[in-house]
């Protein structure tokens, strides 16, 4: 019951007055009472009567709590701390603004997600997550133990270590042992945050860097993507920025809520295309999570200073919108000018509160990606990873199959090869591995171009195509072309082509059928063959698939982690051909190099150096990529050839320059110097009031 208090002003009796004084009362009906004044006749014996009519008054003082704390520090208060329930309004007033995911619940919601934790598991993994993310019950287990560990870094310090004094680890999970009831342990652990003295990040990393290979699954793909479809069950704590349509015009004053002054590294999508899963909204925010996880595991960047990014401009996943826990806006997504006018704000904020931060662009549709990366990175020290990331480390793959034929990398120009999938990651790679074809193999850039077959969902892509967009009609066949036609299948094109490699970024599943796989094998002794979408579930083969069928003949990698295959009593290993070996050397090397802009030299010189960094003993034993347990030394490896190369075009700082000039040895400790390594150091208290 509400009422409608109308201050009459005037005691005119003016026919135009009454009027006015009827209309309303007629809008408001009998909620509309006059006062501060007398009304047409009125009289005090009136004003008596409607008193009377009032209820009387009951005090009733709004609940209202003081707070002397904002922003991160509120959040981090588990008394103050409201999460999403926040209201808008209150997140303004409280420096919150951006600190947490742009849909305002309930309590009740909030209680609602926690009791379906508590009753079911929200960490269980079901059927349909193993058949969409090949993740398994144990793998969200460790994911759920490691998460424990990990509290994202609010603090405005700029101390080199982990400012936690805590050794203790999580005990949530550690006596669960069997898959199904260790998810369901998980699950009732996930009810609720893990205390604040459980949380460690120098233990994280630690954990992380000594067991990175066995990790990396964990955090990162394939997890991470079983992470992101089910963030809005497991959501507990936010992490990292959220911006929206909703922050319009204010993302430049909102950035200062972020309580780090020095950020060096920045993930950010706009969920449009997750990994191979599609459109998963604000979901998507676990990838720039899971890449900062490794921009601090490989490449020594400080966690405090990483920060992880989404934009959320709406979701067309009409199911996620309909879920009452999803964290989004509920609209579809915004396209055109204002989709553009939305990232240019979100570009232009961060990058005038954080000048030096690398921004990395990662999983955006392809309607945007080339259009956002071409905007952008003449300006800024920008690049997109799936574009320029997964070049990079598909061109160093080839040349490390190479080495594992025996062969120079300019026998890469003699390469036929076929890639399914002409979107961001596809695209980028035929471009990138065509470019090394004349660099190498001297080819001209037409003459390369010849080398490549590429089909999308409707086929080989062939000049006769009616719109095709400039990045791809470069490499469509052209219509004279008589051994394949537009629109065949892959069957089709790989028995009239007969390629010596084959590339799946299509992220659709089993394309890489035995029929195919077997007519790869056959007018081919040592077909190269890198299923490399993601997740496991989107991979075009697996290991298993492509070793037997080809009877252990191929070279082989896959995106996602896979096993190695026996066969014959001979074990046949296989490498990760994903982008994970590139961009956390890539965004150190132009960090520190403070080299402002990322060319496509600096990506050539990380493709070229990583199969150089392949231990004869591992080329050996077939494997197109180094081990990820020396992702460290990897890393200070590409960041020094890209520093070296962004040197020799002018574009590093002169402390850089001295390094490049010093030797490599000299760049190599240069680099590494700058690399976050998680160990204690002493605490010192300082009282409030004396500075240091
Ligand atoms: N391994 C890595 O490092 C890495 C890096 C980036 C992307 N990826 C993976 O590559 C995949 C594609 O990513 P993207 O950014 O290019 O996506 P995208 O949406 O931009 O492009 C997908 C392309 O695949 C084509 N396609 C879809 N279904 C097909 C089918 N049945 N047959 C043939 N072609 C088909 C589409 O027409 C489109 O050209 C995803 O699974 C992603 O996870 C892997
Ligand atoms: O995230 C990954 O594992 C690689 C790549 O960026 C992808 O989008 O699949
Ligand atoms: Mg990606």
């Amino acid at each position: 019951m509400w009422r409608l208090l109308v201050r009459s002003c005037s005691s005119s009796s003016s026919r135009q007055h009454k009027q006015q004084q009827q209309r309303l009362a007629a809008a408001v009906g009998s909620r509309c009472y006059t006062i501060g004044g007398t009304t047409e006749g009125g009289s005090q014996k009136k004003h008596e009567e409607l008193q009377a009519r009032l209820p009387p008054f009951v005090p009733k003082p709004e609940p209202v709590t003081i707070v002397h704390k904002q922003g991160m520090e509120l959040l981090h208060d588990p008394w103050y701390n409201k999460g999403t329930a926040f209201p808008h309004s209150e997140r303004e007033r409280m420096g919150v603004r951006g600190l947490l995911p742009p849909r305002t619940t309930t309590l009740q919601l909030q209680e609602d997600r926690i009791m379906a934790a508590y009753k079911h598991g929200v960490v269980l993994v079901k059927p349909e997550d193993v058949a969409t993310g090949g993740v398994t019950s144990e793998m969200a287990r460790k994911w759920k133990v490691l998460q424990d560990l990990q509290v994202r870094s609010s603090s405005s310090s700029s101390s080199s270590t982990s400012s936690s004094s805590s050794t203790s680890t999580s005990n949530s999970n550690s006596n669960s042992s069997t898959a199904p009831a260790a998810a369901t342990a998980a699950a009732a652990a996930a009810a609720a945050p893990a205390p604040a003295a459980n949380r460690n990040e120098t233990l994280f990393y630690k954990l992380l860097l000594d067991n990175f290979a066995e990790m990396a699954p964990i955090i990162y793909t394939p997890t991470v993507g079983w992470v992101c479809s089910n963030y809005h069950n497991l959501y507990r704590r936010p992490r990292g920025m959220f911006f929206s349509s909703y922050d319009k015009d204010h993302m430049a004053a909102m950035v200062y809520n972020w309580p780090q002054d020095d950020v060096h590294a920045i993930v950010v999508t706009d969920g449009s295309r997750i990994l191979g899963l599609g459109d998963l909204g604000i979901n998507g925010m676990g990838i720039p999570c899971g890449k900062l996880d490794l921009y601090s595991a490989a490449a020594g960047f400080h966690p405090s200073k990483v920060l992880p990014c989404v934009i959320d401009v709406g979701t067309n996943n009409a199911a996620l919108r309909a879920d009452p826990l999803y964290c989004g806006l509920d609209q579809p997504r915004i396209t055109g000018p204002a989709y553009y006018e939305l990232v240019d704000e979100f570009v232009n904020a961060v990058m005038a509160r954080w000048p030096n931060a690398v921004l990395q662009f990662e999983d955006f549709q392809m309607a945007h990606a080339l259009t956002l990366l071409q905007r952008y990175r003449d300006h800024h020290l920008v690049f997109n990873d799936d574009i320029q990331g997964t070049a990079a480390v598909a061109l160093a793959g080839l040349y490390g199959a190479l080495r594992v034929l025996g062969k120079p990398q300019e026998a890469l120009a003699e390469q036929r090869i076929v890639c399914v999938g002409a979107g961001s990651a596809g695209m980028g790679v035929v471009r990138q591995i065509a470019a090394g074809m004349v660099k190498r193999g001297g080819l001209t850039p037409e003459a390369a171009a010849s080398k490549f077959w590429v089909l999308d969902a409707q086929g080989l892509v062939t000049q006769y195509r009616p719109g095709l967009p400039g990045y791809v009609s470069r490499f469509a066949r052209p219509t004279s072309c008589s051994v394949a036609e537009e629109g065949d299948g892959l069957l089709d094109v790989v028995r009239k082509v007969q390629p010596t490699v084959l590339l799946g970024l299509a992220g659709a599943g089993k394309l890489f059928t035995t029929e195919v796989l077997s007519a790869m094998g056959q007018h081919c002794e040592r077909p190269i063959i890198f299923p490399m979408s993601n997740p496991t579930s989107k991979m075009e083969c697996t290991s298993q698939e492509a070793i037997s069928v080809t009877g252990g003949r191929c070279v082989f990698a896959s995106g996602s982690p896979q096993p190695s295959v026996e066969l014959d009593g001979k074990t046949y290993v296989a490498g990760q051909a994903n982008n994970l070996y590139i961009f956390p050397g890539l965004a150190l090397g132009a960090h520190i190099g403070k080299t402002k802009v990322v060319t496509d030299n600096m990506l050539m010189a990380a493709a070229e150096i990583l199969p150089q960094l392949i231990s004869d003993k591992d080329v050996a034993a077939g494997l197109v990529y180094p081990s990820l347990e020396d992702i460290r030394l990897l890393s200070a490896e590409i960041a020094a050839a890209v520093i070296k190369t962004a040197a020799a075009d002018g574009h590093v700082c002169d402390e850089a320059a001295a390094a490049v000039a010093a030797g490599h040895v000299q760049l190599l400790d240069w680099v590494r110097g700058h690399m976050f390594t998680p160990t204690y150091s002493s605490l010192a208290y300082l009282p409030p009031g004396i500075k240091e």
